[in-house]
């Protein structure tokens, strides 16, 4: 444990509570807070942060979300901003500036977790062609060869690519720190440490997800870690890409199903490649978690279905 600034801080995987804590964990806690500290209180990515808000409300009338604001109340688009302007209009509970916020931080939480997800889930696929070969049967047996758009039903039936989206957020969890302050005292039972109120826990869901006692060959591919067998075996929070409790991701769902859809529709008429191996992937941690090579996939038409 660390004071800075006045605030105590602590490093621990989730699972710390049923799982002892080796010391190469510890020395990723120890590198990984170094990054939190700057991620957190550095001034510099504070004035960014402004910045970017800045932009998107854009002194002195909104004029990228005030526009889309306008086009809210003129009922020419729908969803989330008419539902707070029309509770706004209903009961004057929520002020521009609470939807300014609110549209923010959808943007912010949703976008980038969202569209690295989809990106670590290609480069994969593209690694390993047999289970590429694998979600696109499934792809075909859902939607046959036509050009019927994908709905929510065919969704859930989407049983596979599901488990691959999840062990690539296992091996990639695109929002990679979770901050959480104790409300309370808090004692560890693996290791008879009291965590006392008022400490900043830093929960990293990377150390958790290469536990080789919760994923046997933690560092391989493998969406069969998440068949419905497997994931009864484990304890539920031995898979954390959208952390967990009562502040969890509101957008879980949402995020998957956008996930689904954009790699069924690409999949479906692409097949991806690559020379990448999975070792070849070099990870930058910020307040995403970055592939500082990049994503170098390339697609072909797919002539006919594989079945
Ligand atoms: C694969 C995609 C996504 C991943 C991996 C992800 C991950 C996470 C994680 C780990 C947290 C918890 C942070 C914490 O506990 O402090 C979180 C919170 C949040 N996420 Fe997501 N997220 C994803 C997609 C989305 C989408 C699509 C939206 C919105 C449309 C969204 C909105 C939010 C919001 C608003 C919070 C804050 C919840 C709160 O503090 O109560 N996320 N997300």
């Amino acid at each position: 444990m660390q004071m800075f600034q006045g605030v105590r801080l602590a490093y621990f995987n989730c699972l710390t509570f049923g799982f002892p804590v080796t010391g190469t964990q510890l020395i990723v806690f120890a590198v990984l807070s170094v990054f939190v500290i700057l991620l957190c209180f550095d001034k510099w990515n504070r004035r960014r942060f402004e910045t970017l808000a800045n932009k998107l409300k854009g002194p002195p009338d909104y004029p990228i979300i005030g526009s889309c604001l306008e086009s809210f109340r003129d009922k020419r688009l729908t969803g989330l901003v008419e539902t707070l302007t029309e509770s706004n209009e209903a009961e004057e509970r929520v002020t521009d500036d609470d939807i300014m916020s609110h549209v923010i931080t959808i943007a912010a939480a949703g976008f980038e977790t969202t569209s690295l997800t989809a990106s670590y889930c290609l480069l994969l696929l593209a690694m390993y062609p047999d289970i590429q070969d694998k979600v696109y049967d499934e792809i075909y047996s859902v939607l046959g060869d036509g050009d019927e758009p994908i709905t929510i039903d065919h969704t859930s039936k989407m049983v596979y690519l599901k488990q691959v989206i999840h062990e690539s957020l296992r091996l990639f969890p695109t929002a990679p720190l979770v901050l959480r302050q104790l409300q309370d005292d808090v004692t560890i039972f693996s290791g008879n440490h009291t965590l006392p109120k008022g400490t900043v826990c830093i929960i990293t869901p990377v150390i958790t997800h290469y536990n080789p006692e919760l994923y046997p060959n933690p560092k391989s591919f493998n969406p069969d870690n998440f068949n419905a067998e497997n994931v009864a075996k484990r304890h539920k929070y031995g898979f954390i890409a959208f952390s967990g409790g009562p502040r969890s991701c509101i957008g879980m769902k949402y995020g998957l199903v956008f996930v689904t859809v954009l790699l069924t529709e690409l999949l479906r008429k692409f097949s991806v490649h690559t020379d990448m191996k999975l070792s070849d992937i070099k990870l930058k941690l910020g307040v995403t978690l970055h592939n500082t090579v990049g994503f170098p996939i390339t697609i072909q038409s797919r002539k006919k279905s594989s079945l």
